[in-house]
C-alpha cells in the first residue's frame, strides 16, 4: 500500500471511531443497530465494499436500510457484482473492520486483509452505487459510507437515491452486465414483463381471457416505507386496466415506517395493519417491508382484527404450482421436449421457519425440497444449484432463479415450437410463459414488487381467488416469541438451525416439551438482526402452539438466563 493511500486511510479514519461497548457483526442481512451507533460501521462498510469492487474489478451495491426494524435503527448491507449478497467469506473482515478500537488498527485490518486477498492498490477507478430507505438517519450514513469509499484512491462512491434494497442489487447486476442500469431502467424492466407475462398468461390461456379477469382489485401496505412510493410509480408506469392497485401506508400519509404496519408486522402478529380496516373486508390485500424485498398477501374477516394470512411459503407454493405445469406442458405430447432428453430439475428452498403443512405439501406434488439456515444469502446460494430454483422465507422473501443453460434452451425450445407449430401449440404457449416469467422476477434477489406482479399474473391465469389459493393447504398453527437473554451468541445451531449443539442439554430439554404436543416441532435460534433468541413452535391446535413457544422460551431463559439491559 503506498503511503498516499495509508495516510488517506488514517486520517478519514480518525474521524469515526467505533461506538463504545457496542460490538457490532455482519449478520443475517448486514449490520445493523440504532442508528446514533452506525456512522463508524457504516463508514467500515464503504471502505470494505470499494475493497470488494477493487478485488472484484466491478460494481458494488452498498444499501443502508435495516428493513423491517423500527425506524430509530438503521444498517447496511454490500450487494456483490451479480446482485447477491456479499460472499460470506468476507464477513469475517467485514467484522474485523467494524471492530477496529482506532484507525491505526484500521489500517493493519486492512492491509494484512488486501495482503491475503491480494488487492491491488493501483487507482483503478472502480464503482460503488450507494442506496437508501426512507429512513431520517439515511442521509447523515451516506455521507459516511461515501467516505468510506472515498478513502480507497481509485473508489467512486455513486449515489444513487432513495431505493427498495431490490432495485439496489438489480442496478448492481445490470450495471455489470453493461445494460441499462438506472432505477427508470429497473421500472421500465418490470412493467415491460409484466405486460408481456400479462399477455402470455392471459391471452395464451386455454379458453380466452376474459373468465379469468375478474380479482381486479389489490390494497397494498407500504409499511411506510420506500415500497410504498415506488409502487406509487410504478402503477402509473402500468396503466392497469384490469387490475385496480390501491396503496394504503405509502409513507405519503405521514405514518411511522414499520410501527403496526408492514409484511413483517403482518406476518408474525397476525393483525389487520393500521390503515385498514372494514373497507377492505374480503378484498386482495398484500404488505411489504420496510426495504420492499418482502411480499405477504392477507384478507381481512368482517368479525375480527386477526387476518387471514397468505404467507411466504404460499406464495413459493403458487410458483411452485404453476412452473410445475408449465413444465408439464411442455415435455407431454413428447416431440421435440422429449427428443434431447432434457429434464429441467426444479428445486425448492426453505428454511425452518416454512410452515410444516407447506413443507408437506411441497413434497407431495413430487418437487425437491431442501432446508438452509435462515437468511437469504444461503437460500439464494442453494436455489442456484438447480435449473429452477425457488426459494421462499415464510415471511415473504424470496424469488425464482432459472439457470442460463436452462433459459439457453427454453429460448431454443421456444423458436423451435414457434417455426414447427401451426397457430400456437399448447406446448409453445408453456415455453412463452415461462420465458415471460423468466423476465419478470427478479434474479438478483427477492423482490416484493415484481414478486407481487407475478402473483396477480398467476392467480389471473389460474382463476383463484385469494381464498382458492389460501387453501392448496392449511397451515399449521404456529407461534413465534422473542427471548432477550445475556448472550445471544451463546447458541449455537446445526442441520439448518433446527437443532441447538450449545449449550449442552437445552435441545433435549427441547425435545421432551416438543413431544408432549401432537404435530410438535420447536427450534431455537439467535436471531442475526436483533438481540434476542427466537423461538418458532408448531402444533396441531393454536392453544399448543402458543404453549409450546411458551415452556420452550422459559427453557431459554432457564438456560441462558436474563438480559442485564
Ligand atoms: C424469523 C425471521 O423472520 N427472520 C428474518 C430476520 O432474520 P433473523 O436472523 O431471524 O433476525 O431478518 C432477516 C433479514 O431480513 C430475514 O432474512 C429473516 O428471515
Ligand atoms: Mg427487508
Amino acid at each position: 500500500m503506498e503511503e498516499a493511500q495509508r495516510s488517506l486511510l488514517l486520517s478519514s479514519a480518525a474521524r469515526f471511531p467505533p461506538p463504545e461497548g457496542a460490538r457490532l457483526s455482519y449478520g443475517t442481512a448486514g449490520f445493523r443497530a440504532d442508528a446514533s451507533l452506525l456512522r463508524s460501521t457504516v463508514f467500515r462498510a464503504g471502505i470494505l465494499a470499494a475493497l470488494r469492487a477493487l478485488k472484484t474489478r466491478s460494481v458494488i451495491g452498498l444499501m443502508i436500510t435495516a428493513s423491517h426494524n423500527k425506524v430509530s435503527d438503521n444498517g447496511v448491507k454490500i450487494s456483490d457484482p451479480s446482485g447477491e449478497m456479499l460472499s460470506q467469506d468476507w464477513e469475517p473482515f467485514a467484522d474485523s473492520l467494524a471492530a477496529a478500537p482506532t484507525a491505526d488498527r484500521l489500517l493493519e485490518v486492512v492491509a494484512e486483509f488486501a495482503g491475503l486477498q491480494r488487492i491491488e492498490f493501483d487507482g483503478g477507478k472502480v464503482e460503488v452505487l450507494v442506496g437508501r430507505d426512507t429512513r431520517p438517519s439515511g442521509p447523515s450514513l451516506l455521507e459516511a459510507a461515501k467516505l468510506g469509499i472515498g478513502s480507497i484512491i481509485g473508489a467512486v462512491a455513486v449515489d444513487v437515491g432513495i431505493l427498495t434494497t431490490p432495485q439496489l442489487h438489480w442496478m448492481v447486476r445490470a450495471s455489470n452486465r453493461s445494460t441499462q442500469a438506472s432505477e427508470f431502467d429497473y421500472l421500465e424492466q418490470l412493467s415491460r414483463s409484466f405486460r408481456l407475462v400479462s399477455w402470455c398468461l392471459m391471452d395464451l390461456i386455454p379458453g380466452g381471457s376474459e373468465s379469468n379477469k375478474k380479482n381486479d382489485k389489490l390494497v397494498v401496505d407500504g409499511a411506510n416505507g420506500v415500497g410504498g412510493e415506488k409502487l406509487l410509480v410504478l402503477k402509473e408506469m402500468l396503466n392497469l386496466k384490469d387490475l385496480e392497485i390501491e396503496v394504503w401506508n405509502s409513507g405519503r400519509e405521514g405514518g411511522v415506517l414499520n410501527e403496526g404496519v408492514g409484511a413483517d408486522f403482518v406476518q408474525k402478529e397476525k393483525v389487520v395493519p393500521s390503515g385498514f380496516g372494514l373497507q377492505d373486508v374480503g378484498i386482495r390485500c398484500a404488505s411489504l417491508d420496510g426495504d420492499a424485498d418482502r411480499l405477504v398477501y392477507f384478507t381481512v374477516p368482517s368479525y375480527s382484527n386477526k387476518i387471514e394470512l397468505v404467507d411466504g411459503d404460499k406464495i413459493l407454493s403458487l410458483f411452485a404450482v404453476f412452473i410445475k405445469e408449465q413444465l408439464s406442458i411442455l415435455n407431454k405430447e413428447a416431440g421435440a421436449s422429449t427428443e434431447d432428453g432434457y429434464q429441467p430439475r426444479i428445486g425448492i428452498v426453505q428454511t425452518a421457519y416454512a410452515n410444516g403443512a407447506s413443507t408437506d405439501y411441497l413434497k407431495q406434488l413430487g418437487l425437491e425440497v431442501v432446508l438452509t439456515p435462515t437468511g437469504v444469502k444461503y437460500l439464494h446460494h442453494k436455489a442456484t444449484q438447480y435449473d429452477i430454483g425457488i426459494y421462499f422465507e415464510a415471511n415473504g422473501h424470496g424469488t425464482i432463479l432459472f439457470s442460463e443453460p436452462f433459459l439457453h434452451w427454453l429460448d431454443a425450445k421456444n423458436s423451435e415450437l414457434s417455426s414447427v407449430a401451426e397457430g400456437c401449440s399448447e406446448q409453445q404457449k408453456a415455453a412463452s410463459r415461462l420465458l415471460a416469467v423468466s423476465k419478470l422476477i427478479n434474479p438478483a434477489v427477492g423482490d416484493a414488487l415484481s414478486g407481487m406482479l407475478l402473483v396477480e399474473a398467476i392467480l389471473q391465469y389460474e382463476g383463484w381467488s385469494i381464498h382458492r389459493w389460501s387453501q392448496l393447504y392449511h397451515d399449521l398453527p404456529s407461534k413465534q416469541l422473542k427471548v432477550k437473554v445475556a448472550d445471544r451468541t451463546a447458541v449455537v445451531t446445526a442441520n439448518a438451525e433446527t437443532e441447538v449443539v450449545k449449550p449442552p442439554g437445552i435441545q433435549e430439554a427441547i425435545n421432551a416439551e416438543t413431544a408432549k404436543y401432537p404435530k410438535g416441532r420447536c427450534f431455537i435460534r439467535p436471531s442475526g438482526t436483533e438481540d434476542v433468541i427466537r423461538v418458532y413452535a408448531e402444533a396441531s391446535t393454536q392453544d399448543a402452539a402458543d404453549s409450546l413457544a411458551n415452556s420452550v422460551a422459559q427453557l431459554v431463559d432457564k438456560f441462558l438466563g436474563h438480559s442485564s439491559s
